[in-house]
């Protein structure tokens, strides 16, 4: 294998699932009830009525077979009657069957329905618990890849999840449907249900022989499936189509798929073909014992033990119990394996964030009396051994302006995640006026600390949500909001899009207007007007803005943090310059702290970087 297709296959990630092996996806099956469980608690009453019209379903098949049957003699019947014949008693037998196929169409119908709309139900139901899940949730455990992986198909899996509900529901329906003939066909004679198992199941050993070697084969190609899944990806989507164009990149990207794809297809094609032979060669043998059981009621009949009707009637209930059984099986490799995607759900939901509210929280004061202090505060993150901050120790006054500064990746962004209580500090701890920040009410807290973060989301809304999304409470309030654009300069750019505040923005969407990076920024930036945060901490808040709208922001920047603690995270040093102290930061540790004019005075690595920038500007 190439060195560059390992590389995309680790990018594509590993998952757990793959080493399952089939006993396991058989084990899976236990989800079953909790599923149903699921399905019963969206509507109790669909719920009843899709089970009764598939129960009424069942019962259907030998009812219908067993009128024929009943028509049948009554014609041979009324055949050797001399004289005049009373036909009666024919037609209210036909009456009764052509009731039966009506009401059989009927539930059929019904049953669809039922199914979709709890389908639609259940599905909705899901996806809300799938949101409100995934945000009680800490964001370490978001970067974790076996839960993003999890998160990944408990999300995708929605839309099967309502097909396996149809499948299970459907499963149980023509396994009653098999007791009713069953039991039909035990009353005639039970030695012809012993010639129906031998038909069955040869094909059915034969099935999960060969189920279980596919599924193996597809398991141990799920890293490669999702390279595959990923070339797909990026070989047709928007985000990258102006890259694959620019570097010509399609026909790389068709040949590596065409090479992953061609060795997949030759070792799934080996197991198809074998599967079909040998499915051939056991479905002869089951065609074998029907045609044996058919030769052994056709004497019965011949020989005056049963009659022309019982014939047809076993012929047809031996003949659909053959097709039900073959479908059963079918179906049942089809449920395990869905319902191991159920096992990701399951999971997904019992997931249980690991920064917890303390029993008694305290609420967050108002206003912030001394502020934050830091005491030997470290950090790693999930899987990794380097520290991206550590022996972190300051005080941070509140109504302070402070700017953290540092080479990329020196842990400012980890670090104002800690002060915003978003990761829990691997050691030491952070107080709050005096008080570890784990005392305090989370919601409180994040309530109380507006965060711009650099890689903001460009929600593809309309503008006027996307700014309203910094206190979203306050989403009805227009004046605010355009309060907050105008102080942002998000204003300007508003006005020049067709539908104003109401423009969707973004390109996902047909009405969608993209805007330039600045703009976005701007937008975003608007965000920390909307909310009467006591902290404010803003990530490279101006890192797209062109020199004049920059300037411009500064000049409101100082309205916007007026009487609030604020940290400012910034590459550019005329934003740097308006806070009240700097704290600069060297792989994760602290290195310098103070005001500009005192750190210039020190002549360290601030007083060297800063220079070295002003002379860029020269
Ligand atoms: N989610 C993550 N998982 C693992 N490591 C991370 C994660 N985020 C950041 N790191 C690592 O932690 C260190 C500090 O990253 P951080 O984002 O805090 O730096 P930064 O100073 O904000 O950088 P920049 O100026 O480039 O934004 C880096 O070495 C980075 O590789």
């Amino acid at each position: 294998m190439s060195k560059t297709t390992k590389g995309t296959r680790a990018a594509a990630g590993k998952t757990d699932t793959e080493k399952k092996s089939f006993r396991e996806q058989l084990g899976a099956l236990k989800n079953l009830p909790k599923f149903f469980r699921l399905i019963w608690d969206t509507s109790k009453r669909m719920t009843i009525a899709n089970m009764a019209l598939r129960l009424i379903k069942s019962a259907l098949p030998i009812t219908m077979l067993y009128i024929g049957k009943l028509i049948i003699d009554e014609v041979i019947r009324l055949i050797d009657v001399a004289g005049e014949r009373d036909l009666s008693y024919l037609w209210l037998l036909v009456a009764l069957e052509l009731g039966l196929a009506v009401a059989s169409d009927l539930i059929n119908r019904g049953i669809t329905l039922m199914d979709s709309l709890l389908g639609d139900l259940f599905s909705n139901r899901i996806s809300v618990a799938l949101i409100e899940h995934a945000a009680t949730l800490d964001l370490a455990q978001f970067e974790d890849a076996t839960f993003y992986d999890k998160l990944e198909r408990a999300r995708r899996q929605t839309v099967s999840r309502v097909v396996l509900m149809s499948q299970v529901l459907s499963q149980l329906q023509d396994i009653v449907t098999i007791a009713f003939l069953a039991a039909g066909l035990i009353a005639f004679n039970p030695w012809l249900l012993l010639i129906l198992l031998i038909a069955v199941v040869p094909s059915f050993l034969g099935e999960s022989h060969f189920n279980e070697r596919s599924y193996s084969l597809s398991r141990s190609w799920t890293p490669e499936r999702r390279e595959l899944d990923y070339l797909r990806y990026i070989g047709a989507s928007d985000e990258t189509a102006k890259e694959i164009k620019t570097f010509n990149l399609s026909g790389f990207l068709a040949d590596r798929f065409r090479e992953l794809s061609d060795r997949y297809y030759n070792l799934n094609k080996s197991i198809t073909v074998k599967r079909a032979v040998w499915g051939s060669a056991l479905s002869a043998i089951g065609t074998l014992a029907y045609y044996g059981a058919y030769i052994f009621i056709l004497f019965e009949t011949v020989m005056g033990v049963i009659t022309v009707g019982s014939l047809t009637f076993l012929a047809g209930s031996f003949s659909s119990m053959r097709s039900l059984l073959q479908g059963i099986m079918t179906r049942f490799s089809q449920i395990a394996e869905s319902a191991l995607y159920l096992q990701d759900l399951f999971d997904f939901l019992e997931l249980r964030p690991q920064i917890t509210p303390p029993a008694n929280p305290l609420p967050l004061p108002r206003p912030i009396q001394q502020g934050f202090t830091f005491e030997n505060v470290g950090f790693k993150y999930h899987n990794s051994v380097r520290w991206a901050v550590r022996y972190l120790s300051f005080h941070l006054k509140a109504g302070e302006k402070l700017a953290l500064v540092g080479e990329n990746g020196a842990g400012k962004t980890t670090l104002v995640k800690l002060l915003a209580r978003l990761y829990e500090p691997t050691e030491g701890r952070i107080l709050l006026d005096g008080i570890d920040l784990r005392d305090y009410d989370l919601n409180d807290l994040r309530h109380q600390v507006g965060i711009i973060f650099q890689d903001y989301v460009r929600f593809q809304m309309t503008a006027s949500d996307n700014i309203a999304i910094g206190q979203i409470s306050n989403i009805l309030d227009k004046e605010r909001i355009q309060g907050s654009a105008q102080k942002s300069l998000a204003d300007l750019v508003i006005q020049r899009l067709p539908d104003k505040y109401e423009q969707v923005l973004g390109k996902r969407f047909n009405k969608g207007v993209e805007l330039s990076g600045g703009e976005w920024q701007k937008v975003a930036l608007a965000r920390a007007y909307m909310r009467d945060a006591q902290l404010l901490i803003l990530d490279e808040p101006t890192s797209a803005l062109d020199a004049r709208a920059e300037n411009e922001v500064f000049l409101r920047f100082s309205e916007l943090i007026e009487g609030r603690t604020a940290v400012l995270i910034s590459h550019r040093f005329s934003t740097v310059r308006m806070a009240d102290r700097i704290l600069f930061l060297e792989q994760g540790q602290l290195k310098e702290l103070g005001s500009h004019e005192e750190l210039l005075a020190k002549n360290g690595k601030y007083a060297e970087l800063f220079l070295l920038q002003a002379k860029g500007y020269l």
